[in-house]
């Protein structure tokens, strides 16, 4: 079984690392009493900061057919990673977006409870899919997302996620979901 904790070669450049912290804020007790919260929508407004760290979250997981990004966030970076390497994005949609017959999984995240859901249809069985995210709190949303691939037959390659906050234990959760190695490009 891969060692989940052994980075994902090449290590994160100094440039991408620049890029994240400068395009982040943090936002006491929002959105409810006791959240810090992490918003990355300044690195989404830089045009050299998206694209650099976009590119470096599907780095080094080998051949890929399609990024997949979760609503809402995970499709910023999910869309600009995925042209940026030449695949198509697969969109894992929060609950009721899509129509026709769907797989639904629910989970709860560091500040509520949701479901994502896909189209089983959108990728041939056997895709191979890395996933990815801005964060990564308690893994919830990731450990979600990575149920969803496999009821739908696809191949999770790996994770990544621009942050992973690592006092909310994310990684375990993801670990007793997938083998698929787990990258972050920044742990706070
Ligand atoms: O590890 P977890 O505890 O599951 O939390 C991480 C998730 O929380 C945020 O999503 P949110 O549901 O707030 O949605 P948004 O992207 O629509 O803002 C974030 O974008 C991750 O998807
Ligand atoms: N603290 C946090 N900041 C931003 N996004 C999050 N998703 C879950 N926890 C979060």
């Amino acid at each position: 079984m891969p060692d989940q904790n052994a980075p994902v070669a090449p290590a994160v450049s100094p440039a991408v690392v620049e890029a994240i912290r400068s395009g982040m804020t943090e936002t006491p007790d929002f959105p409810s009493e006791g959240i810090l919260f992490r918003d990355l929508s300044g690195l989404f407004a830089d045009a050299d900061g998206l694209r650099t760290v976009a590119a470096a979250l599907v780095e080094g997981f080998g051949p890929l057919d399609a990024v997949a990004g979760v609503e809402a966030r995970g499709f910023v970076l999910g869309a600009a990673a995925a042209v940026a390497t030449g695949h198509g994005m697969l969109a894992v949609r929060k609950a009721g977006k899509l129509p026709g017959e769907v797989l639904s999984e629910s989970y709860a995240l560091e500040y509520g409870s949701a479901s994502l859901e896909v189209h089983p249809s959108t990728l041939p069985a056997g895709a191979r899919v890395v996933i990815v995210d801005d964060v990564l709190a308690t893994g919830g949303t990731l450990a979600a997302t990575i149920r969803l691939m496999e009821r739908a037959g696809w191949d999770v390659v790996g994770v990544a996620v621009v942050l992973e906050l690592e006092a909310l234990g994310g990684r375990a959760a993801l670990a007793a979901a997938t083998a698929a190695p787990v990258k972050a490009l920044l742990a706070l």
